[in-house]
């Protein structure tokens, strides 16, 4: 256990701080969930660390190493590329960047030493993803087309369909059997479901399919598209994944780019794909990255234990989740995936949505901040914050108390947080005493027994 841990950090966290926190030597007499909530304690002052750590992800808006270095202070763990936009050029510049901005980190005397962490690199990849085309004009990244909802829009998916913009009654998606697969009646989830469409008429020959809009609302460029329930028989890692990955691992050799500690593979559903990722991603006379699994779907779900056995964390991919099954039942994914991880000792990620309204305003909702100190209770190893923010013009404005925020009901809360095994010995370096010694039931039926996950 220690020895995965140990991997971990050295891609990412600093363990020194975290160890010796004595707080969390008071916390591990609790013997079960229900005395550790109990205990949950809001008037001590607050741990500057926790085990907690923050994924951010490196776009457009953050493209600049002051920025980045910014991140960091504000309590970026580790900086995300995320594959499915940009460039192979612009995430090696992006890699230039991470390391120009820990040199400066490293050479500015203002800066405290426990801010002289290692930044961890993950890069993500696309997997089975389908995403929609560009927006008119190659405008801005921030501009958005509106689709009104009761109107129809058809899908493009031939290959040349890619030179038109999009519009508000054409879009064009990168999958070219999109039109063979869908049949009337399909849902079709674009942006993590904010947009819904419904098939009308598949139309194989023309290479499109006409749909009406269900929910509409602002679409950007390069939304992901779900199908829910259809096996549209993409590949789980794509050869051009493959080759980005290889190309990145081989190039951030070079001193002058951050070396990438982590890969992230999106739709896992075998442990074979962490394999290939991993062989990937190796490159000659080097350690090899830890692999994280996404698990976006019922699939992965399922292969989940068999995922582990490869894979040195999850990733609960909750936007993709909540369109693949119920929205209903993502929570307990969401609880099981992190137990499960917490007693193989395994990391587990948390994304998707975390702080949302962030993005339009300067502090959380009560419920959003609940969440976040919810996952850290239950064991959650990192917070993946993505979505738009990182395109903001007023990046840091927004993304920088974004950050904080999380840095604030983490330490409240987290002194508690001993019920998973993972998060345990990343704080105290020892194994972690099984929570579960004593058998536990809830007076009540928690929630948590609810909606099972498919
Ligand atoms: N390398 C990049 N190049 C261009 N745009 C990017 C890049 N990385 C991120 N973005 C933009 O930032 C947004 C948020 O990033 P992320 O959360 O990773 O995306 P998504 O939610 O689309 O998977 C993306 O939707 C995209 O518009
Ligand atoms: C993080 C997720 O996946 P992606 O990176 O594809 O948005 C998700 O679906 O929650």
């Amino acid at each position: 256990m220690v020895k995965i841990r140990s991997k971990l950090l050295s891609t990412g966290q600093s363990i020194s701080s975290m160890a010796s926190n004595s707080s969390n030597t008071h916390a591990c007499s609790f013997r079960t969930a229900l005395q550790q909530a109990c205990s949950l304690d809001v008037d001590t002052s607050p741990a500057k660390t926790t085990g907690t750590g923050i994924m951010c992800t490196i776009g457009p808006a953050s493209w600049s190493a002051k920025v980045i270095a910014e991140m960091v202070q504000a309590g970026m763990d580790i900086a995300r590329l995320n594959l499915c936009h940009g460039t192979l050029e612009e995430h090696r510049r992006a890699l230039k960047l991470i390391a120009e901005a820990e040199e400066k980190l490293r050479d500015d005397p203002e800066v405290s030493t426990w801010q002289h962490k290692p930044l961890g690199v993950a890069v993500d990849t696309r997997g089975s993803e389908i995403r929609t085309g560009a927006l008119p004009e190659h405008g801005k990244l921030t501009d958005t087309v509106n689709l009104e909802t009761d109107s129809l829009v058809t899908i493009d998916c031939s290959p040349t369909g890619a030179a038109q913009p999009i519009t508000s009654t054409r879009l064009w998606v990168d999958f070219d059997n999109f039109a063979k697969i869908v049949q009337p009646g399909q849902a079709v989830y674009i942006d993590d479901g904010l947009l819904e469409l419904r098939v009308e008429s598949p139309r194989p020959a023309d290479s499109a399919v006409d749909c009406l809009v269900i929910v509409g609302g602002q679409l950007g460029a390069a939304r992901c598209v779900c199908l829910p329930g259809v096996d549209t028989g993409m590949p789980e890692v794509s050869q051009r994944d493959l080759d980005d990955l290889a190309a990145l691992a081989s190039d951030s050799g070079d001193d002058s780019l951050a070396r990438i500690g982590i890969v992230m593979g999106s739709f896992v559903r075998s442990a074979e794909t962490v394999r290939r990722l991993r062989q990937a991603a190796t490159a000659d006379g080097r350690p090899p990255p830890l692999v994280v699994a996404k698990i976006g779907d019922a699939r992965g779900l399922q292969a989940l234990e068999e995922i582990l056995v490869e894979a040195d964390g999850v990733l609960v991919a909750r936007g993709d989740l909540g369109c693949e099954l119920p929205q209903e039942k993502v929570f307990a994914v969401q609880k099981r995936i992190t137990a499960v991880c917490s007693t193989s000792a395994k990391a587990s990620i948390c994304a998707t949505h975390l702080l949302n309204s962030m993005l339009m305003r300067p502090r959380p909702t009560r419920a959003e901040a609940s969440d976040v100190a919810n996952a850290v209770l239950d064991g959650v190893d990192c917070l993946m914050l993505s979505g738009r923010q990182p395109l903001a013009n007023t990046r840091l404005k927004r993304c920088a108390p974004l950050l904080r925020s999380v840095e604030k009901p983490r330490p409240a809360y987290s002194r508690a947080s001993t019920c998973s095994g993972s998060a345990d010995s990343l704080w105290r370096q020892r194994p972690p005493v099984p929570c579960t010694a004593a058998p536990w039931r809830p007076a009540k039926p928690p929630c948590v027994a609810g909606p099972q996950p498919s």
